[in-house]
């Protein structure tokens, strides 16, 4: 046992006789510190909420013609304020999901009411008092313990307040939460407990009223359970309502509980104060054998290990979640209408009239997620280092391969075989490496909007801008060394041609990648990209002419947009009424008169803006094709 107990002092602030581990917990002892107090930015400002959920149903659809699976069968409960509260059940019990639908997570499927201080709950205000941590931890690996802070406090705190004040925030709560000492450590490299205090830290700097945590313990060893259950019983007193989803806890971690809420298939069997569930289990003619934990036991009855009589038994004692005969003092639970009484409307009026969902303006969103995403592109050996070194390389190789090519008359139908390589080469790198990375960053995406951070629209202009530096310069950088080691005729005005087409297919491919991977996860995405690409370069006009294509299918070419890129470089290098090619490499040049060239391919050499308009048109459409894509997949998840 590390911690020996909590004391409640005046004026509501918590001292610990005994703490374990090295979390750093300095609280105030009174109230006469309450000025200087270590902790002063982290106290929560608002009065404490009282959450009640009345017959809690969640029903999901196991897809076409498969009917439904109603997981939450109508329950109820209550969340007192300044409680850590566990919801605990065995593996499917359906604990997840009612803290999802608790933390307004999960809105489709679902029934019942919630009520916050004895008022139906309004999603936007209750959203400004409470977060959602995740079971797993959806970091930014890249930065630093200090970055990671300093952006979300950014993000989430008033413009108003200087770095000054945001830093002394910062510090506050590293130093509360004990990560102070690794502010310099990279959040990949934190180990899992030490993950799970930043992303709590994370959410503490808007000091939320309500935390919801699902399975904050899960994959810590016993040491690290201990602390983060501690730092949220801390959290808990201090005025917040802390509720956590717990798989098997030892004896010693349920008892830093105030509260459990246990769960058996989707229904309530048992609701009230840690201490109060062994008297309830013999009470229900069910007792705890001694020296058996009462949480392994009660999980084994909600498991159906002593039958299912057992668990009806238990449902109906604790009437489904109604019944609060097991809380600490049930006279002392004031009712809905008290509770309106004690928080008069007017309270709402003050939480209506805060910032309208995120914290900060969204010029304010912008600039600091672009400053984040800069950081991270700079660290990233992925996106920007590989893709680089890529380009380089590919350059490299595609030059040696094609060395001399470009001018040269005998060689002019290996240039179109080069052409057609460079625009693969643009298509495919861009277009996978959005695929297989986007997923990831989609699960922060997830969290950090649904917690208000920033809107959809500040992150995806966000991503839009920082990529676009990096795409210019490893498409610059690859135009460079593939153009000169393969002898393109040296004219400003002909690179320039070849490197807008360039860059144009790398934007519109790696808007397909978005959209791809916006919509899919990793293993469809990774299957469906370069599939839907085949049709495309059956469509660019290479293997089969653009005038030996088939009436019928000619539509196809239309949609190609590699056909707008082939088109664009054949009219950059053999456009622009280009003199006849020099014939050094051998005796006889069919192709001399690019003229010929051009009309055996069935490709015109002047269709260079028409071209850019139709990329541009290609890369306009699929952007936003893309953001209302993850617009749909941010609220279909839910
Ligand atoms: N979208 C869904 N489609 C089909 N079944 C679902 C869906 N979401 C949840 N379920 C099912 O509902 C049940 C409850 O799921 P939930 O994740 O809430 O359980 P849990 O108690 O948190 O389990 P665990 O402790 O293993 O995470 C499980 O049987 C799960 O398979």
């Amino acid at each position: 046992m590390m911690l020996a107990g909590a004391e409640i002092e005046d004026g509501g602030s918590v001292s610990y006789k005994e703490v374990s581990g090295n979390v750093a917990m300095s609280l105030p002892r009174a109230k006469a510190q309450e000025k200087s107090s270590p902790d002063q930015h982290i106290k929560p400002r608002r009065e404490p909420v009282d959450i009640h959920f009345s017959n809690i149903t969640c029903t999901v659809s196991l897809g076409f013609n498969k009917g439904h699976k109603q997981i939450l069968h109508g329950v109820h409960g209550r969340l007192r304020p300044r409680q850590l509260i566990a919801i605990m059940g065995p593996s499917g019990a359906g604990k997840s999901t009612l803290l999802d639908v608790l933390s307004g997570y999960r809105i489709s499927g679902v029934g019942g009411a919630v009520f916050i201080n004895g008022r139906g709950r309004i999603m936007k205000n209750f959203k400004k008092m409470s977060c959602y941590i995740q079971q797993d931890d959806r970091l930014q690996g890249l930065l630093t313990v200090g970055e990671n802070m300093t952006l979300a406090a950014d993000l989430k705190l008033p413009t108003s307040k200087d770095k000054y004040e945001k830093g002394e925030i910062i510090e506050e709560i590293l130093t509360n939460l004990g990560l102070y000492e690794h502010i310099n450590t990279r959040g990949a490299q934190l180990s899992g407990g030490q993950r799970k205090r930043l992303s709590i830290a994370l959410e503490l700097i808007s000091n939320p009223l309500i935390m919801f945590l699902d399975e904050p313990t899960t994959g810590l060893d016993s040491s690290s359970c201990s602390q983060v259950v501690e730092l949220c019983r801390t959290l808990a007193h201090q005025g917040r309502t802390i509720v956590c989803t717990v798989h098997q806890p030892s004896a010693s971690l349920f008892a830093m509980f105030d509260h459990v809420y246990i769960l058996a298939a989707g229904q309530c069997l048992y609701q009230g104060t840690t201490k109060n569930l062994v008297p309830y289990l013999e009470q229900a003619g069910v007792p705890c054998p001694i020296y058996h934990n009462p949480a392994d036991y009660v999980i084994e009855l909600a498991c159906g290990e002593y039958g299912e009589d057992k668990i009806q038994v238990l449902t109906s004692k604790a009437e489904n979640g109604r019944s609060l005969d097991w809380f600490e003092d049930p006279q002392a639970i004031p009712s809905m209408e008290a509770l309106r009484k004690q928080y008069p409307l007017s309270v709402l009026r003050e939480q209506d009239a805060g910032p309208s969902v995120e914290e900060t303006p969204q010029s304010n969103q912008r600039s600091v997620l672009i400053k984040r995403g800069f950081l991270k592109a700079k660290r990233d050996s992925t996106m920007t280092h590989l893709r680089l070194i890529v380009n380089v390389v590919v350059g490299i190789m595609l030059g040696m391969l094609f060395i001399d090519a470009g001018n040269e008359g005998s060689r002019v139908l290996e240039n179109y075989n080069l052409l057609f390589a460079i625009l693969m080469h643009h298509m495919m790198s861009p277009m996978m490496l959005t695929i297989l990375t986007f997923p990831s960053e989609m699960s922060i995406l997830s969290k950090e909007h649904f917690n208000r951070w920033y809107s959809l629209g500040s992150y995806y202009i966000s991503i839009t801008i920082v990529d676009l530096p990096i795409s210019i310069v490893s498409c610059a950088v690859f135009s460079v060394i593939v153009y000169t080691m393969s002898s393109q005729p040296l004219e400003i005005v002909r690179f320039s041609m070849f490197f807008a087409i360039s860059l144009y297919t790398v934007l519109v491919a790696q808007s397909f990648g978005l959209m791809i991977g916006a919509a899919f996860n990793v293993v469809n995405g990774t299957f469906l990209g370069p599939t839907l690409s085949v049709p495309m370069m059956m469509f660019a006009g290479f293997g089969v002419t653009l005038r030996d294509l088939p009436p019928y299918l000619y539509w196809g070419s239309y949609i190609s947009y590699l056909r707008y890129g082939l088109e664009g470089f054949i009219g950059a290098i053999y456009g622009l009424k280009r003199p006849q090619l020099e014939c050094n490499q051998a005796p006889y040049c069919h192709y001399k008169h690019p003229r010929q060239f051009l009309s055996e391919v069935s490709m015109s050499p002047d269709m260079f803006w028409w071209d850019v308009l139709a990329l541009t048109v290609f890369v306009l459409v699929l952007r936003v094709a893309a953001f209302l894509l993850l617009k749909w997949k941010l609220n279909a998840v839910r």
